[in-house]
């Protein structure tokens, strides 16, 4: 689990609010936007697109982890947040996937002469090397 707080800032663009990344550590992240203030980015399309909190509603992220179990059928989705310029942002992340000492790799059933593995089979952690 992870708790952000993101100070407001009257000068958003010199500072960083959390540093692009896929969460690599996880199939999925189930994020709760506690204050529901706008900061959660997405890269789509080769563009930063902002995710609208949306009230009582958890946003749920594709993991690294479930890309390489999926072998590539879901993307991980590359995501930063930024910061307000005169609210504060509260945001908790919990990362849910397997004890990074067990060894992921594709799924043997989406391994197929047509779709070859994409990916390593390793521990968690070593994907991050
Ligand atoms: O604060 C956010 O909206 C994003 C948090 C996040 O991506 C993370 O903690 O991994
Ligand atoms: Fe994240």
């Amino acid at each position: 689990m992870r708790m952000n707080y993101y100070p407001p800032c009257p000068q958003p663009d010199k500072v960083i609010g959390l540093t692009p990344h896929s969460d690599s550590i996880s199939l999925i992240t189930i994020l709760l936007e506690v204050n529901d203030v706008e900061g959660l980015q997405i890269k789509k399309d080769n563009k930063w697109v902002s995710i609208k909190p949306i009230p009582n509603a958890f946003v749920i992220n594709v993991g690294d982890v479930l890309k390489i179990m999926s072998n590539g059928i879901y993307n991980s989705v590359l995501h930063c947040a930024v910061v307000n310029t005169s609210k504060e942002r509260l945001s908790v992340a919990t990362f849910h996937g397997p004890a990074l000492y067990h060894e992921i790799g594709p799924n043997p059933d989406l391994v197929t002469s047509t779709t070859p593995a994409r990916f390593k089979r390793t521990r968690a952690t070593d994907y991050n090397k």
